[in-house]
């Protein structure tokens, strides 16, 4: 059985895998552009962030009703929990959603009703992350973040991602202010393509209690010891970052050298089905590819708990599940 571990940075809309696209298209009578799933499977090659998004954004068509969301989720859960997965905490577009008519309700409708009974059925407890596209208006995000108002019980954080060279942080300073009032944490994607600057914005202006992806801030060693210093964690995203070719190959991913410099470092898996592996076929990637070994790949285990928000005791106590892991080997 896989290591325990949290997953933090996961896009549920990135979990749609071929098969159930096709059957959620054929669900809801929409003829998806690539006619069978080997074909569709083929158009998994991206050469960087945009070139996947593209092909993200048309897939989510076939997402209409709740029913669709909560086929989505539970499909994910399933996974996860193969995974060693015992807690995740899971980003969602909704902007991606409403923009095509779908309603904010059915989103977060759908999406509950497998997250409500997922530590019953999965053995995952869960939380909810609702992203705003950062290469959209801020005013867009903010009236998102009014929409979501009637649901802020299921939520607990919000984030930042979609396109994000020339799409900083600073553009979203007053969202995220007005994000914390409400009472949510805040996250963001910053320093996967963009450079450092945004990483410096996100904790500096969105005051982000995490960094999703981050692996630019090797390139600024004052950012480097601020985030040694601060223990905030990076989320990191192994197959992600040589699939979308932010990294060359895993072989030469800078997870090694972050860890190096003293940063709270979480494996995670991203868009897992655009990217070739779930987040413990990351964690055997790095054992693969890198070398690391197990002291290693469990100190990143107990870290993904550390960098979650849950309370305290649940955190203590899976970290204690890890301790008490036998060896994978
Ligand atoms: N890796 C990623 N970066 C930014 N936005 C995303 N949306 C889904 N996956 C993403
Ligand atoms: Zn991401």
């Amino acid at each position: 059985m896989p290591l325990p571990k949290a997953e933090l940075h996961l896009h549920i809309e990135g979990t749609l895998e071929p098969e159930l696209a096709f059957t959620l298209a054929h669900r809801n009578g929409i003829t998806l552009p690539h006619p069978t799933v080997q074909d569709l499977r083929a158009a998994y090659s991206f050469t960087d962030l945009q070139s996947f998004l593209n092909l993200y954004y048309e897939l989510m068509d076939v997402l209409r009703t709740e029913a669709d969301f909560t086929d989505l989720a539970n499909a994910y859960l399933t996974r996860a929990a193969a995974q060693g997965v015992r807690h995740a905490e899971i980003f969602f577009d909704p902007q991606a959603h409403t923009s095509r008519g779908i309603p904010l309700d059915t989103v977060v409708n759908g999406l509950a009703a497998a997250l409500d009974t997922s530590l019953r059925d999965h053995g995952i407890s869960t939380a909810l992350i609702l992203c705003f596209l950062r290469d959209r208006p801020a005013s867009e995000a903010l009236h998102t973040l009014h929409q979501a108002r009637p649901h802020l019980h299921r939520i607990s954080a919000v984030g930042l991602d979609s396109a994000e060279v020339g799409h900083p942080p600073q553009n979203f300073t007053a969202v995220f202010a007005a994000a914390r009032d409400l009472g949510l944490r805040c996250v963001a994607h910053a320093g996967e393509e963009g450079p450092p600057s945004y990483i410096w914005q996100a904790l500096n202006l969105l005051h982000a209690e995490r960094i999703d992806h981050g692996i630019r801030a090797l390139e600024d060693p004052d950012l480097l010891a601020h985030l040694a210093r601060t223990q905030t964690p990076l989320t990191v995203c192994p197959l992600s970052n040589v699939r979308l070719r932010a990294v060359p190959t895993l072989a030469q991913h800078p997870l090694p050298a972050l860890l190096d410099a003293g940063l709270l470092v979480t494996v995670n898996s991203d868009d897992p089905s655009y990217f070739g592996g779930y987040v413990h076929d990351n964690y055997e990637a790095l054992r693969t590819h890198l070398g690391l070994d197990e002291a290693t790949l469990r100190q990143l285990a107990r870290n993904s708990f550390t960098a979650s928000f849950l309370p305290p005791e649940r955190k203590k106590a899976l970290i204690a599940e890890v301790d008490a892991h036998p060896a994978t080997g």
